[in-house]
């Protein structure tokens, strides 16, 4: 449904995305990993047209990226990123609503059916009671639940979201990936928890330094050499948990030693 091929990108000299191939097949959960500055924020906003790779295509539905306007992205694909404070001081309300803005028409105002929409939405992420405070009043939980919201009004048919589970506690972190899951969205996720990624997703695309490091099942790429290497720490794979390969990390030999 959504393809990166061959994508190369540089700011300045610097190459940040070096022949990066990415297939997101329908109905899937993809998750995109890798060690910090690997290249997952500036890939994902290739996938959503905010940014033109200097080399290679992004294909959407068979079409390449860029013959879509802005719009008909919109209409289609869903981002949730980290928001600019000026946009959190809306009403939850107002907010969601701000997801049918795709839909609208130059001068066509907002119609009850897009206020029912909104509402649903916002009814489905089990915000609706929030739908009259304002967002930057709301707990970090709350808050990404609403831009899911916002997501979900836009009535597109993939979802992408960067590091949807930052700064919320473990608890938070599960409701937000299942309420993820639960919508069986086309959805592309950036995380760095490799163990809350081999549980939610259906398939890890590990990047570092710009290249694809894996591709595949949780099983296949979460190999202790290679996540141990990438990360610089020490890892060993624990007995499954229902199913679900999981890791354990050691601190990288030498660290913190006073000699
Ligand atoms: N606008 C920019 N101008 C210059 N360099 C940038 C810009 N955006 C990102 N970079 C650099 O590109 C590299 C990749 O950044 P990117 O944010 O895509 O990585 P990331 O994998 O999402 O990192 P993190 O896990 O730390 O969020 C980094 O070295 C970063 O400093």
């Amino acid at each position: 449904m959504l393809a990166a091929r061959g994508i190369g990108h540089s700011y300045g000299r610097r190459p940040v995305l070096t022949g990066v191939d990415l297939q997101v097949r329908r109905g899937e959960l993809l998750g995109l990993l890798g060690p910090n500055g690997g290249g997952k924020t500036t890939l994902l906003r290739t996938l959503f047209g905010a940014l033109r790779p200097l080399e290679g295509t992004v294909m959407f539905d068979g079409r390449p990226l860029e013959q879509l306007n802005p719009r008909q992205i919109a209409q289609r694909i869903a981002v949730v990123v980290q928001e600019p404070q000026s946009e959190l001081m809306l009403s939850v309300a107002d907010m969601a609503l701000l997801g049918r803005t795709p839909h609208l028409g130059m001068f066509s105002r907002r119609s009850s059916r897009d206020d029912a929409i909104a509402a649903a939405a916002l009814e489905k992420v089990g915000a609706l009671g929030l739908a009259h405070r304002e967002v930057s009043e709301l707990s970090g939980g709350e808050k990404q639940r609403v831009l899911i919201a916002r997501a979900l009004v836009q009535e597109a048919d993939c979802l992408l979201l960067d590091e949807p589970t930052n700064h919320l506690d473990i608890g938070y972190q599960h409701q937000v990936l299942d309420l993820v899951r639960s919508l069986g969205m086309t959805a592309v996720v950036v995380l760095h928890d490799l163990n809350l990624a081999a549980r939610y997703c259906d398939r890890l695309v590990l990047l570092d330094r710009g290249r694809v490091r894996a591709d595949g099942e949780a099983r296949e790429v979460l190999q202790p050499e290679l996540i141990g290497a990438l990360y610089g720490v020490g890892a060993e794979r624990t007995a499954a948990y229902d199913e679900v390969p999981q890791l354990l990390f050691r601190r990288p030999e030498g660290a913190g030693d006073d000699t």
